[in-house]
């Protein structure tokens, strides 16, 4: 297959759980009418992301209301579904969890955030998610037709190792559900997306909460896709919206063939 076709769903995410999975159920639909094969939804898409907020929106695999319903939601539309990422318990821990479905409804895979945002910038933010939530400790992938995927969550973004560790599994995009802050936006979001695209020659995708000026922690929205040539090739602005984007892999070939950065690389030279 020498191309297929991805839905970002920048999603408004509220208070109540109910309304985030009916507001996450539309956004899916649209993008698979659009012929979307893959679609994907943000970070803490059924949950305010607030420490406060993580233990009681949280919930346990296999079992919880919003994985059933990830589930279903592939299925119906039969599509890839990165589900995001809620909170999840397991054994009196919790953790940033994405799930991910087949287009028969299977769980393929389940990424735990790795990096825990833990921030201090003054007189800009404080957040520190390892007040409440655990670390992952593994790389995350899944197999589908069109080629190798990788998921990862928000901070994960900023650790160059995790990515190419990806990338040497073999992936071809990165689904990247993440919930940059106005600080941090304006500042890396484009950035840090084209690097990661750039340096590993993959498609990153990164999908945000639409922007929401009345919430406790306001979301910069932008999803956008970058290419493997360093270049945004679709960017949404901050309202709700499905993004759709085009994944030639013909072109990721050609580049990596141009430009062959991944065999040019000198690893005795970087285990010192
Ligand atoms: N939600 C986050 O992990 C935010 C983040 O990484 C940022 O840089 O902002």
């Amino acid at each position: 297959m020498e191309s297929f076709k991805i839905g970002l769903c920048q999603m408004q995410v509220d208070q109540s759980k109910e309304l985030n999975l009916a507001r996450a159920a539309s956004a899916i639909q649209e993008a698979a009418q659009q012929g979307c094969q893959l679609v994907a939804l943000p970070e803490m898409f059924n949950c305010p992301y607030g420490n406060q907020y993580f233990s009681s929106y949280a919930e346990t695999f296999p079992g919880g209301k919003t994985i059933n319903r990830l589930s279903q939601m592939a299925k119906e539309n039969s599509i890839y579904l990165v589900g995001g990422s809620i909170p999840e318990q397991e054994d009196g821990k919790f953790y940033n969890s994405s799930f991910i479905f087949s287009p028969t409804g299977d769980m393929l895979a389940r990424h735990r955030k790795v990096h825990l945002f833990d921030i201090d910038i003054p007189d800009g933010i404080t957040f520190k998610e390892s007040d409440t939530l655990s670390p992952g400790h593994a790389a995350t992938s899944f197999t589908t037709p069109f080629g190798r995927v990788g998921v990862a969550i928000c901070y994960d973004i900023r650790f160059p190792e995790l990515i190419r560790t990806m990338t040497l599994q073999g992936i071809v995009l990165l689904i990247l559900p993440a919930a940059f802050t106005m600080v941090t936006g304006p500042a890396h979001w484009e950035l840090t997306m084209r690097a990661r695209a750039l340096d590993n020659q993959i498609y990153v995708a990164a999908i945000s909460p639409a922007r929401d000026k009345s919430a406790d922690f306001i979301a910069y929205g932008h999803s956008l896709v970058t290419s493997p040539w360093g270049e945004v090739i679709v960017q949404a602005a901050e309202q709700p919206s499905v993004l759709t984007a085009t994944i030639d892999l013909k072109m990721l070939a050609q580049v990596r063939q141009q430009l062959p950065l991944l065999k040019h690389r000198q690893v005795k030279v970087y285990q010192a």
